[in-house]
């Protein structure tokens, strides 16, 4: 086993603020690269460019109903109670453009739609009207005075021509996906996923499908961190997990940084004789940006550039990685997604029960959100601990609890960063 050496720089280590880590780590972020995929593909993606719209939508006066499409003026005299009766000169389905003009005391039958015709200005609903024929013409009959532009999408209703569509950035959910189909957007520019490798270190760890042996855990970590690093909109690539070894650690970190856009890797981080990554970041060739951050879980959390690329070294204990990837890996891909919010979204909340731990850093909580009488109610997971895995599915948010002497009462106001996939119920 490669023991590491005594030293005691390992152990004096500068705490820096979350909010610092956050902004050491964005000066390393570089935008995404772009690719286009298809349409179908799109869904989930971030837009790499803004998209405008290359022609007004609706781009032509369409009918909202079934019915006959007419001028306003010639209902004008059915305000006294009169009937009247137009001449049906065209029958217009929806995907056809009628040649003829709709001239005073004329009216043509149309499609919910469908283009209305030259002059028309009013659609009146079938509904409303009676039909009547003489000498083979068909006629019209209706009592009710319409408005101008009853029944009718104008031009441009929803969108004008060169109008912003969509900004870069976005995430292309369903209803940017009818956006882009409407207005012919079949290849999509969107940024390339992130590709980020994860990898565990720890001699304790065993692969997921190996049965249990005395001393060791299942590496859980890894599987994890590829979720969180996918709902980030990230593409993860697991790499083999490594026995806690400086020299093993090194090579995998040069080969993954080489490979990939971001490399995350979990345990080894802290003070212990075995804590490689920590001695990992010290190196020369690696710049680390802070190896001590004053929050709770995943106060050991590190970061270092190597090549210009981010390295993230986040604690093994389960409930630090999971923190340490939301307030800083998470962030990292976002921004290379351009996303307009690539932080996790503070919000209030109620505290669902006495939170009764002191700290001298601020504590990310995992809690669940409920509502009691109308009112978002966080509560904070039974077992909260660094080490404790099994409460991490069941978190909604994290609520921020600053550095406290006293502790914190249920009822309280208390901010919390929403989760990705969290909901209150
Ligand atoms: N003397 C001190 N000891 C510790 C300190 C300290 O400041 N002084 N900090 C504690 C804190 S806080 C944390 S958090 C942990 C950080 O530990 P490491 O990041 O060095 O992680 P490991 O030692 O490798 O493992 C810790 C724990 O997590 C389990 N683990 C590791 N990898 C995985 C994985 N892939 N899947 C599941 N579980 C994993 C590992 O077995 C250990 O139980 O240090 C405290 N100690
Ligand atoms: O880094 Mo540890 O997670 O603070 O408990
Ligand atoms: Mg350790």
């Amino acid at each position: 086993m490669n023991q590491t050496p005594l030293n005691t720089e390992k152990f004096q280590r500068k705490a820096v603020k979350v909010e610092e880590a956050q902004s050491r780590i964005a000066s390393y972020v570089h935008q995404g690269e772009r690719e286009d995929v298809g349409l179908e593909q799109a869904h989930g993606r971030y837009l790499a460019m803004d998209l405008t719209a290359p022609h007004p939508y609706p781009r032509f006066r369409r009918s909202g109903m079934d019915g006959y499409a007419i001028l306003a003026s010639d209902t004008e005299v059915c305000s006294t109670g009169q009937e009247i009766w137009l001449r049906v000169i065209d029958e217009i389905p929806c995907g056809t453009v009628s040649d003829k003009r709709v001239e005073t005391g004329m009216a043509a039958r149309i499609m919910t739609g469908a283009q209305l015709p030259e002059e028309a200005d009013t659609v009146v609903m079938l509904e409303a009207t009676q039909l009547r024929e003489e000498n083979g013409q068909v006629y019209v009959g209706l009592k009710k005075r319409m408005e101008v532009g009853k029944n009718v999408t104008q031009i441009g209703h929803e969108i004008k021509e060169g109008q912003l569509l969509l900004s870069k950035g976005t995430y292309i959910g369903a209803g940017h996906v009818s956006v882009l189909a409407t207005f012919g957007v079949h290849r999509v520019p969107v940024y390339r996923k992130p590709r980020v490798a994860v990898f565990s270190t720890g001699s304790e760890l065993l692969a997921v499908d190996e049965p249990l042996q005395p001393g060791k855990i299942r590496n859980s970590n890894t599987y994890m961190l590829a979720s969180q690093i996918k709902e980030a909109g990230g593409e993860p690539f697991i790499l083999q997990a490594i026995h806690d070894d400086l020299n093993l650690a090194r090579a995998s970190v040069r080969e993954a940084i080489a490979a990939y856009d971001i490399v995350v890797t979990s345990g080894g981080v802290s003070v212990g004789d075995y804590d490689i990554m920590g001695d990992l970041v010290r190196q020369e060739d690696v710049n680390m940006l802070f190896n001590k951050v004053t929050m709770r879980p995943g106060s050991v959390t590190t970061a270092a550039v190597i090549d210009g690329k981010l390295l993230f070294a986040l604690s093994g204990n389960p409930g630090a990685c999971f923190v340490g990837c939301e307030l800083f890996v998470r962030p990292t891909i976002q921004m290379m997604l351009s996303s307009a919010h690539p932080y996790l979204q503070t919000w209030t909340a109620k505290l669902g029960a006495d939170y009764t731990k002191v700290n001298n850093y601020t504590r990310f909580v995992r809690s669940s959100l409920e509502i009691r009488g109308g009112q978002v109610y966080a509560i904070p997971a039974r077992a909260d601990e660094s080490s404790v895995m099994v409460t991490i599915k069941d978190s909604d948010c994290l609520i921020v609890i600053p550095p406290t002497t006293e502790g914190l009462r249920e009822g309280e106001e208390v901010n919390v960063l929403m989760l990705q996939g969290g909901q209150v119920t």
